[in-house]
């Protein structure tokens, strides 16, 4: 990794060592993936104020998150089938993240189960959850993820419709998935890849496989799975997440100032302003477009948390001076997952602090709590 200087390096390499359709289904976005473009080019185009002979020998990046200590403003996001980037994937991705003092969001849609991460590490980490059509199939998933001691529920409430990343198709990742010769071809050239799958603990839905009725069954799983996503999911069924749920909840997924303000009424301790990485509602906004307005609207009673784009530390910088707490990132550290397992990760991760800290000193602040819209140029 000595060469690897930015998150596109482990981007490109990602791209050489992972099979083009798990590649895609990290990179792509939904539609004409006008959203995901806009999630990065909106955050580029926003100006620091670079500021001169300001003392900067005693820069920080450690924050609180939820009122936890942690080593920098940063979350790695849930994402799903990190174990078909790496074998294990989840398992790595959360014990970079432990490494480096941050929070690791493990997805409902992941490869490893709740179960099999809670073994492999030693610190709690946060669990994200999907509601789907049969709730005592999500009581009992919340009730797993209560006895693994996660320490935040990430409740995601932009995905009860599914846009669809028309890469995908093309490329087999379909319910059942579908076999070409020219993905064979794809897999046999990537040996070590597949060495590291078949090594994982599991190849599957790792959370919902065996669980429920039939779901041993790689085809029933995903027909399953794909039919649960519930289009009646609604306010009021927050109350009953919480009923079950005793410890902070994160709403993930907003991106209107009305919205918040109901999120900011149902006692959920934080939410994320996110459009899923550009992965949902193509047209949406870019999730920089709209945070300040929501910062403004909702920041001093719930804690706000951001993703959407960021790509480098400067982007970090971006939106915590616009009113984020803290940031979540989703494919800048599978890329590093692919590109290179836990060290890859940890790569992704301490790009992200030296470019943040270093942009922290350009702009003359020594602490994140500084951090605001001062540092940018208008
Ligand atoms: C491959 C992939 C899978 C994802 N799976 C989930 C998921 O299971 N649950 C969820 O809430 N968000 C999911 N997301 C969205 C991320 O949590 C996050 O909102 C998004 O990646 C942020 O944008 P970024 O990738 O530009 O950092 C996924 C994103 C990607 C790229
Ligand atoms: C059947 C689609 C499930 C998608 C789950 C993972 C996810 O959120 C993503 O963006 O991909």
């Amino acid at each position: 990794m000595k060469h690897i200087t930015c998150i596109e390096d482990l981007r490109q390499l990602h791209k050489r060592r992972v099979p083009k359709a798990f590649f895609d289904y990290a990179d792509r976005g939904s539609y004409t993936e006008d959203t995901l473009r806009a999630n990065s080019a909106d955050l580029q185009q926003i100006k620091f104020r670079q500021r001169i002979l300001v003392d900067v020998s005693k820069r920080s990046l450690s924050t609180t998150i939820l009122g936890e200590p942690s080593a920098m403003p940063l979350i790695l996001a849930p994402v799903g089938l990190l174990g078909m980037q790496h074998g294990d994937g989840e398992i790595y991705a959360c014990r970079a993240a432990q490494a480096a003092g941050i929070p690791f969001t493990q997805s409902t849609m992941s490869i490893c189960s709740i179960e099999d991460i809670a073994a492999a590490v030693d610190k709690p980490f946060w669990f994200q959850l999907y509601v789907m059509k049969d709730r005592g199939f999500i009581k009992s998933l919340i009730e797993r993820a209560i006895a693994a001691k996660c320490s935040a529920l990430v409740l995601t409430v932009d995905l009860q419709v599914i846009g669809q990343r028309h890469q995908d198709i093309k490329n087999g990742m379909t319910v059942p998935p579908e076999w070409s010769l020219s993905k064979l071809i794809d897999f046999a050239t990537k040996p070590a890849w597949v060495s590291g799958v078949l090594q994982g603990k599991r190849r599957t839905f790792g959370n919902i496989a065996g669980h429920v009725k039939g779901t041993e069954d790689l085809t029933k799983l995903s027909e399953w799975t794909a039919s649960q996503f519930d289009t009646s999911l609604n306010w009021k069924d927050i109350d009953w997440i919480r009923s079950i749920w005793p410890g902070k909840l994160i709403l993930k997924g907003i991106l209107d100032v009305e919205d918040a303000e109901l999120a900011a009424k149902t006692g959920a301790q934080a939410i994320v302003v996110s459009n899923h990485g550009g992965r949902q509602l193509d047209g949406a906004p870019s999730s920089i477009e709209v945070l300040p307005e929501i910062a403004d609207a909702v920041g001093s009673q719930i804690e706000i948390m951001f993703d959407g784009g960021i790509r480098t530390g400067m982007d970090m910088m971006r939106a915590l001076a616009l009113g984020a707490k803290s940031c979540m990132i989703g494919r800048a550290y599978a890329y590093g997952l692919g590109a290179g397992g836990q060290e890859g990760v940890a790569k992704a991760i301490d790009i992200l602090a030296k470019e943040l800290t270093t942009t922290m000193g350009l702009c003359g602040v020594n602490t994140i709590a500084e951090i605001d819209d001062h540092v940018l140029a208008v």
